[in-house]
């Protein structure tokens, strides 16, 4: 089975709204892998405008009471980045080719261009018994590449898929998943997944692309959880208000 890693960037931007210390980045992560999730994701980014550095380590901290999970970190392979990775020792270092100023993330790697600077990331990251897996886009011709310089993984970048919201386009982003994850199981390399993916459109995707290990998912999945969660959220202050704080 393909296997959830949760991603709680979203809820960190949430938190640091305020400078109050909730919605808790390891209160939700604790909920969420007792609710079975098979990991968690962040992608501290360097202005902290969501995962802050501190988080990380409590997140760490938090999965020792669930080892059979797995940490997955996120990011630009800067000095800053891989020393983080060496501290914290997740089981899985994504390394994602963001610049700073990005929004968030919107293309993979070009492995070949990238070399110099993924190859030592990955030499590093490797002696350091991490996983290491490349965000790449919907191409073939990427994994054998990634394979060439070590990585691990590689994971799909399915915003491209998710923007198309369905239909015909939608389907042909389909079809080069599913030929790039040929490629990369070709090249004896695992396959994650991520970015846009919903409840909506998960079904499809998986459906179409054979041999996915794992999906980090982490906007949709907030998203759902204020709709899921709001009413009741809204029912206990209004039965607060009802009993005029004598409850
Ligand atoms: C690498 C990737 O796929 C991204 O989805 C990323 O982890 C999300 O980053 P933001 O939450 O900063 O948009
Ligand atoms: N690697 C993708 C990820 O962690 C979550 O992306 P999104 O669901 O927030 O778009």
């Amino acid at each position: 089975m393909t296997k959830l890693s949760v991603n709680l960037n979203a809820v960190a931007q949430l938190r640091n709204r305020r400078n109050l210390p909730w919605p808790s980045v390891t209160g939700i992560g604790r909920l969420v892998l007792e609710a079975g999730a098979a990991g968690l994701t962040v992608h501290p980014r360097p202005d902290e405008r969501h995962i802050r550095r501190d988080d990380v380590f409590a997140l760490k901290s938090l999965l020792r009471d669930f080892p059979d999970r797995e940490f997955n970190i996120e990011g630009y392979p800067s000095e800053a980045f891989l020393a983080l990775c060496e501290a914290v020792r997740p089981q899985q270092v994504t390394l994602v080719p963001d610049s700073p100023e990005q929004s968030t993330s919107d293309h993979g790697w070009q492995v070949r261009k990238a070399r110099a600077v993924l190859v030592p990331a990955i030499t590093r990251l490797k002696a350091g018994g991490m996983r290491v897996s490349l965000f790449i886009d919907e191409d073939p011709a990427v994994p054998p590449d990634a394979r060439e310089i070590g990585a691990d993984r590689i994971e799909l970048f399915t915003g491209p898929y998710g923007g198309a919201l369905g239909g015909a386009q939608a389907d042909l982003h389909l079809d080069r998943l599913s030929a790039t994850a040929q490629a990369a199981h070709a090249a004896g390399l695992g396959i994650n997944a991520g970015h846009d993916l919903t409840l909506e459109n998960l079904p499809q995707f998986l459906a179409a692309v054979p041999w996915v290990d794992e999906v980090s998912i982490g906007h949709a999945i907030t998203s759902d959880a204020l709709v899921m969660g709001f009413a009741e959220a809204v029912r206990r202050y209004t039965s607060v208000l009802e009993s005029g704080g004598r409850a």
